[in-house]
């Protein structure tokens, strides 16, 4: 991972705001830099939201929080950053004025992306005391949860920002020729503009319009994006047929893609109308939740299947994952993580289902720790659980921080008795125990066996390590 660690904030709004937050979650300190008076309360409420939602999208401990600050000026803001992110509103004479000043006070090594959702790089680096050293670097709304990032500019200068991205989790995606508004929002602008002649020509109101996308194809492209649904729509003939078939329909009448309804008052009257009606019961922040929690709840169900968003959350926490203990004659840490969304239940609070998952995973780092490991198991060898006795002590709720710490009661033979504390990191209260067994087994046989090699040899001196050890107060209680 890069060594670069401060990240200037030029322009604090929406997207600003979801730029600092991605840094600091991923351990950067974040310096911001906004001419508006409010910028820091804004700022203040989408970290907030940050908070609640990035962490749990990982199943590993994640970084320390970098600290924030808001500089008197923006050459104080740039003066020490590795990378600046200019978001700044969608002007080009506000961006050239910002991009002067910029490179007035940054470093010549800093990198300077450009949050435009449609000028070009050229555009941008007109004037430019160091041309290269701008490019864009597009992001999505929010940016503290969605991943892709479209990169323009100079080879050399995105090739370092890529690596700055991959370690802050993202999915930069190089452009390969500049053009206006990049790849995505010629797409989106096509959606926006057919959408809103539905509306002018009384076809159908906001509402309708979003629930063809969120009931239907919205979800999928979630998951396979354009090209791919389409290649499945074709049949068994995959998307020759498709073009076969639907081909032809692209010069009939379906769409009006050329035109752009014009935005009177009465137009965007009927649209503003319709979207309170639609939404207006929530403010924008509670809005923003309630996306950022579908959000994690999708991305979290992709984690599970290894795709798409879900394989790059799984590379993120290979990446950040901490290493195995290696002190063994003491408990050892075995999990370190925030709790997710999607583990909580009706009552407020993580269900019961998870604790097992809690201490599941606590025992699989035992297995790995003793090489119960993917090969070994692809061996036919592997350890079964036969009971978990948990004792659920205090209540645990969404975004704790929780560790697992386990201590070995005994490891012997087939017999591997583990003992785990799940308990709250920050105020240390216990909130789970559980006394669990598991037994070594043949995956041919599907009975018990002793384990074999090397396995044998480290869970023997596991077993002997932690031997004298005292039980822990929370059994003895
Ligand atoms: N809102 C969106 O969905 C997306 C926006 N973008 C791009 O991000 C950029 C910012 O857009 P938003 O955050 O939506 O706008 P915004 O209006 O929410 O925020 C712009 C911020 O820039 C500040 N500002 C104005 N002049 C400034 C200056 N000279 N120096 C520093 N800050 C200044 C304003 O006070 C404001 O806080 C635009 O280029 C936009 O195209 C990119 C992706 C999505
Ligand atoms: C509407 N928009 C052009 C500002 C959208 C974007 O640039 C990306 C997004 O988040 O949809």
């Amino acid at each position: 991972m890069s060594e670069i660690k401060t990240a200037a904030i030029i322009g604090g709004g929406v997207i600003g705001g979801g730029w600092a937050a991605r840094f600091l979650l991923n351990g950067w300190d974040v310096v911001v830099s906004d001419p508006d008076p409010e910028a820091e309360r804004k700022v203040g409420e989408v970290l907030a939201n940050a908070r609640r939602s990035l962490p749990a999208l990982s199943d590993v401990s994640v970084p320390k929080e970098g600290r924030l600050s808001f500089a008197a000026s923006l050459a104080e803001a740039v003066a020490d950053a590795d990378w600046i992110q200019e978001s700044a509103p969608e002007r080009l004479d506000i961006k050239h004025k910002v991009f002067a000043d910029i490179q007035s006070h940054c470093r010549a090594d800093a990198l300077i992306g450009s949050s435009t959702s449609g000028f070009k790089p050229s555009e941008l680096q007109q004037g430019a005391a160091r041309p290269e050293q701008i490019f864009v670097a597009h992001p999505f709304n929010p940016v503290y949860l969605l991943p892709v990032i479209e990169l323009v500019g100079v080879e050399a200068t995105l090739l370092r920002a890529r690596d700055v991205l991959d370690g802050i989790g993202m999915k930069p995606l190089i452009v390969r020729k500049e053009i206006d508004a990049h790849i995505a929002d010629r797409f989106l602008e096509a959606v926006w503009r057919e959408a809103l002649w539905l509306i002018k020509d009384g076809i159908a109101t906001t509402q309708e319009i979003d629930d063809v996308i969120r009931f239907g194809f919205g979800m999928r492209w979630a998951q396979m994006g354009l090209f791919e649904t389409y290649r499945i729509a074709g049949g068994e003939a995959g998307m020759r047929h498709f073009i076969a078939q639907f081909g032809p329909c692209l010069s009939w009448p379906w769409t009006k893609l050329m035109d752009v309804p014009e935005l009177t008052d009465e137009l965007t009257d009927m649209i503003a109308g319709q979207s309170d009606a639609q939404s207006g019961m929530h403010s924008i922040r509670e809005l923003e939740r309630i996306r950022d929690d579908n959000l994690v709840a999708m991305m979290r169900a992709l984690k599970g299947r290894n795709w798409g968003a879900g394989e790059l959350l799984n590379a993120q926490d290979a990446r950040i994952k901490p290493p195995l203990p290696t002190t063994i004659d003491q408990p050892f840490t075995t999990l370190s993580r925030v709790i997710p969304i999607d583990w909580m239940d009706y009552n407020g609070h993580m269900n019961e289902s998870r604790y097992g998952q809690v201490f599941s995973d606590a025992g699989d780092v035992v297995m790995q720790m003793v090489g119960a490991d993917p090969d070994y198991i692809a061996g036919g060898l592997s350890y079964f659980t036969v009971s978990n006795e948990i004792g659920y002590l205090s209540e645990t709720h969404l975004g704790d921080v929780i560790h697992v710490r386990t201590q070995v009661l005994e490891a012997r033979g087939k017999k591997l008795r583990l003992y785990h504390e799940m308990i709250r990191t920050g105020d240390d209260e216990l909130l789970a125990t559980c006394n669990q067994l598991l037994l070594h087994v043949s995956l041919e046989t599907r009975r018990t066996c002793e384990p074999e090699g090397e396995v044998l040899a480290k869970i023997t001196a596991l077993g002997e390590a932690q031997s004298k050890l005292p039980k822990p107060a929370s059994m003895r209680d």
